[in-house]
């Protein structure tokens, strides 16, 4: 079932509705602009409004006004980005692998951004910033709502035609599909396979996280790179180990291994 706006893009509601027929999702909220696509799926966890037969409950929008980013960065995009949230239950992942939905998602996106601009690589920063080339082209911010503690909402943002702007003096350099590739593509054709790729890799790290992980590690740029870091307040440097297997960063410092956690660490600088 799809809650629409009556102006949203004729375009989108046709991919939104096939996600629901093929059953990848069970619900949609398809706005024409709206604040923020994880404000409206963490509204709706904080009103205890969805029901488990509505998950995986996708929320779109063509626009939003007050997009937000990883660690209170803005996400300012308009409608040459994708924008969209997805909430799912977190009992699809095992408590000890809860850490490798952060990965999901950036992979997700990796792998349909590939398929669609094929021959072209795209990687990952930890946790889950998908680059081209030098640029950052999308984002995932991972939040969840204590009145619904058992839903989780994943939002992603991908800067198709234009690049958004970052309201953080510390943000990555960003790109768009477009200025890495030359080329132009709709924002809904990438909507399908990255939901689609995202609902199969959750049920690949049920079932067999190591390649998952596998993937992840060929595709993470951050091993073997000098890094600093933040973490609980203090500053670290040091040099990247790899990933673990419950998806935190490993990082050698003067202080000894350092486990980072997706959540808590702020990466301040890498070494390019
Ligand atoms: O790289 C980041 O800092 C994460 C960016 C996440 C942006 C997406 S756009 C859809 C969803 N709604 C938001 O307000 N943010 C996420």
């Amino acid at each position: 079932m799809i809650e629409a706006d009556e102006d949203v893009d004729r375009n989108g509601l046709r991919v939104v509705q096939s996600l629901l027929d093929d059953r990848v999702c069970g619900s949609a909220v398809y706005r024409h602009s709206t604040a923020s696509t994880n404000s409206d799926a963490l509204g709706d966890l904080q009103r205890a409004n969805v029901s488990l037969e509505q998950l995986p409950r996708l929320y779109i929008a063509d626009r939003q006004t007050a997009g937000r980013g990883r660690q209170g960065n803005t996400w300012l995009s308009s409608e040459d980005s994708l924008t969209f949230s997805l909430t799912i239950a977190f009992d699809l992942l095992a408590v000890d692998r809860r850490g490798l939905l952060s990965l999901a998602a950036g992979l997700a996106t990796a792998r349909a951004i590939e398929f669609l601009f094929a021959p072209v690589s795209a990687f990952l920063k930890w946790p889950n910033d998908v680059y081209l080339a030098n640029g950052k082209v999308a984002g995932v911010l991972i939040e969840t709502n204590q009145a619904m503690a058992d839903r989780v909402v994943v939002g992603i943002g991908v800067n198709i035609n234009e690049q958004p702007i970052v309201e953080n003096a510390d943000a990555a350099p960003v790109q768009s599909l477009f200025s890495a590739t030359g080329r132009t593509t709709s924002r809904f054709e990438l909507l399908e396979p990255i939901v689609t790729e995202f609902m199969e890799i959750v049920a690949m790290i049920g079932e067999s996280p190591d390649s998952v992980l596998a993937e992840f590690r060929t595709r993470c740029f951050l091993t073997n790179k000098s890094i600093a870091f933040r973490d609980g307040g203090i500053d670290y440097q040091g040099t990247v180990q790899g990933i673990a297997e419950d998806g935190a960063l490993l990082v050698q410092t003067n202080a000894g291994l350092k486990r980072c956690d997706s959540g808590a660490v702020r990466l301040v600088r890498v070494q390019r």
